[in-house]
C-alpha cells in the first residue's frame, strides 16, 4: 500500500461504540505510516481515570464537555484519529476534524453493534437517562452521516478488510 496522500494527512474515524474505530484505526495507521491517536485514551490520561469511571462519576453532560475540551486540544497532524462515539455532539470538534482531513463513518447495523458491545460490558457509553443502545443508535446515525466525508461498511468484513475499504475510499 503506498504512503498516504500528503494533502490528507489526518483521517478521523467516527461511529457507534463497537463499530471498530480503535481496532481499525491502528491497522490503518500501520498501513499508511501515519501516527495513531485514540481520543478515548487521551481523555483517560488527562483525567487519570478510565472512561467508565469518568462517566459514572461526572455524568453524561459533563463527560461530553471533557471530551470536547480534549478533542479541541489533541494534536491532529499526520495521524489516524479514532474518536469516542459521542464526539459528534460537538459541532466545533467535528469542524476541527474535518479541517484536518477526511472524516470516515464506520457504519454498522444495530444487531452487530449490540453483540460487540455486549461482549465488552465495561465499555462506557455517554447516554441520557433511560436511553437504550437502540435509542442512542437512532439519535446518532443522522449525526454521523452529517459529518462523514466517507462512509464504510464496518459490519461485513474483518477489521483488516474495513481498513482496506477506508484506504481505497480515500480521495
Ligand atoms: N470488522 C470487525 N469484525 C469483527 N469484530 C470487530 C470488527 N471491528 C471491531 N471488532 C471488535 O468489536 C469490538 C469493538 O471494537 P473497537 O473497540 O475497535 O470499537 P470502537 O468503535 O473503538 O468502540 P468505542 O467507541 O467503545 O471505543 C472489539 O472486540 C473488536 O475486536
Ligand atoms: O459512544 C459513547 O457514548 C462513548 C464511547 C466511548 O468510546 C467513550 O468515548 C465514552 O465512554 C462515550
Ligand atoms: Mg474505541
Amino acid at each position: 500500500m503506498p504512503p498516504i496522500d500528503r494533502s490528507h494527512r489526518t483521517i478521523s474515524l467516527i461511529g457507534m461504540p463497537g463499530a471498530g474505530k480503535s481496532t481499525v484505526g491502528v491497522i490503518l495507521a500501520k498501513r499508511t505510516g501515519l501516527a495513531f491517536t485514540d481520543t478515548d485514551l487521551a481523555i483517560q490520561v488527562r483525567e487519570g481515570e478510565i472512561l467508565q469511571d469518568i462517566v459514572d462519576r461526572v455524568g453524561n453532560p459533563r463527560f461530553r464537555e471533557i471530551e470536547e475540551t480534549v478533542l479541541l486540544e489533541v494534536p491532529l497532524d499526520d495521524a489516524v484519529v479514532s474518536t469516542g462515539g459521542s464526539v459528534i455532539y460537538s459541532d466545533a470538534v467535528m469542524q476541527r476534524l474535518r479541517t484536518a482531513g477526511p472524516v470516515v463513518f464506520l457504519e454498522a447495523d444495530l444487531a452487530t453493534l449490540e453483540e460487540r458491545v455486549a461482549a465488552n460490558p465495561l465499555r462506557g457509553i455517554a447516554r441520557g437517562e433511560g436511553q437504550s443502545y437502540a435509542d442512542v443508535y437512532a439519535e446518532r446515525c443522522p449525526l454521523y452521516q452529517r459529518y462523514a466525508d466517507i462512509t464504510v461498511d464496518a459490519t461485513a468484513g474483518s477489521a483488516d478488510a474495513v481498513a482496506d475499504a477506508i484506504f481505497r475510499a480515500l480521495p
